[in-house]
């Protein structure tokens, strides 16, 4: 499958959200896509599983069967998870029999056949996620694209999704994901793709197996955040999104900490930083057991590295 000059823009007074675009996604291979909160993403992904056109541009090769779970999914069908599951299956060219058998097996691989006679409207967001992975997987699709489908499930559930994407791309299919998460499938990627401005660049580089450091900073007010920028060429900002009070958390690989860290007290003015803190195998993004090491390491860049009037 091939994206070729692919631009998207949401009505043509507005904006391109991407342009240009050129993506090879070859049979059997483990796509990342990643960038910053809002760079376009999510359109990236609905252009690749066809639930949107691009503006311009084409879409070639894309297999038969497509699977695509969304950010959100939408739970307000008056279905039962069964109910709306055979049907999906049916829609993906299943016969009935087979799609009830496919969703009872994925239901019970993540741990949610009990609730398969629940109405979607009453299942949890934990459950409910298991229902949107449960969709895309039970056609055993040719191409699956995930958008950030890790998000509410629980550990056991986040690992046997990884289980069924090795398996999926095992099977020949192209799988395309996005998730918040650096280590998700680290190691794993066969390609992994940045979306910057309106276009894609690929990432070089195993980076994603961190460790990760993530970087509170506030900025002078109405600055965008110097990692978005082209200073920021020489080290590798791995996600950046709104934090508390009107502040920026950037997700960073420890080796490039300090750069970024440098970038951010020397701009003009100067962002102020409120936290960094190591994120490790074990434990969760927003953790903050590693505070201790996370302060040395800030200590440590701020006095090698700031000018002398923001040593502190
Ligand atoms: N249907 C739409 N109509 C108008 N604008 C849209 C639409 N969908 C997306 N956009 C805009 O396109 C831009 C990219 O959005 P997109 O959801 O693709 O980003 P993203 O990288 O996936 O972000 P996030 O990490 O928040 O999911 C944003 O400015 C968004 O407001």
């Amino acid at each position: 499958m091939r994206l070729a000059g692919v631009g998207r823009r949401h009505g043509v007074r507005r904006p391109w959200v991407l342009r240009g675009v050129d993506l090879d996604l070859p049979r059997g291979a483990l796509v990342r896509i990643e960038g910053r909160n809002g760079g376009g993403k999510s359109t990236l992904l609905r252009l690749i599983a066809g639930i949107d056109t691009p503006t311009e541009g084409r879409v070639t090769g894309r297999p038969r069967r497509t699977a695509y779970v969304p950010e959100r999914f939408p739970a307000a069908l008056p279905l039962t998870a069964a109910a709306y599951l055979v049907h999906l299956g049916r829609v993906h060219g299943l016969g009935g029999a087979r799609a009830a058998q496919q969703a009872a097996y994925w239901l019970e691989r993540f741990g949610a056949l009990d609730h398969a006679d629940t109405p979607l409207a009453e299942l949890s967001k934990g459950t409910g996620q298991k229902v949107a992975v449960t969709q895309a997987l039970l056609a055993e699709p040719g191409l699956l694209v995930l958008d950030e489908a890790w998000t509410g499930l629980d550990p056991a559930a986040r690992a046997e999704l990884d289980r069924a994407v090795l398996e999926r791309t095992a099977d020949g299919a192209t799988v395309v994901f996005v998730d918040h998460d650096p280590r998700r499938l680290a190691g794993r990627a066969d390609a992994r793709h940045r979306v910057e401005g309106t276009g894609l660049v690929p990432v070089t580089g195993e980076r994603v197996a961190g460790p990760y450091v993530r970087i509170e900073a506030v900025g002078p007010p109405g600055t965008e955040a110097p990692a978005d920028t082209a200073d920021m060429a020489d080290a590798y900002v791995y996600a950046s999104r709104p934090g508390p009070g009107g502040g920026v958390l950037l997700t960073v690989p420890a080796a490039d900490s300090d750069a970024v860290l440098r970038r951010l007290l020397t701009a003009d003015p100067p962002w102020h930083i409120r936290g960094v803190t190591v994120l490790t195998a074990d434990h969760a993004p927003d953790g903050d057991r590693h505070q201790a090491v996370a302060d040395r390491h800030l200590t440590e860049a701020l006095r090698s590295d700031a000018p002398p009037e923001d040593r502190r």
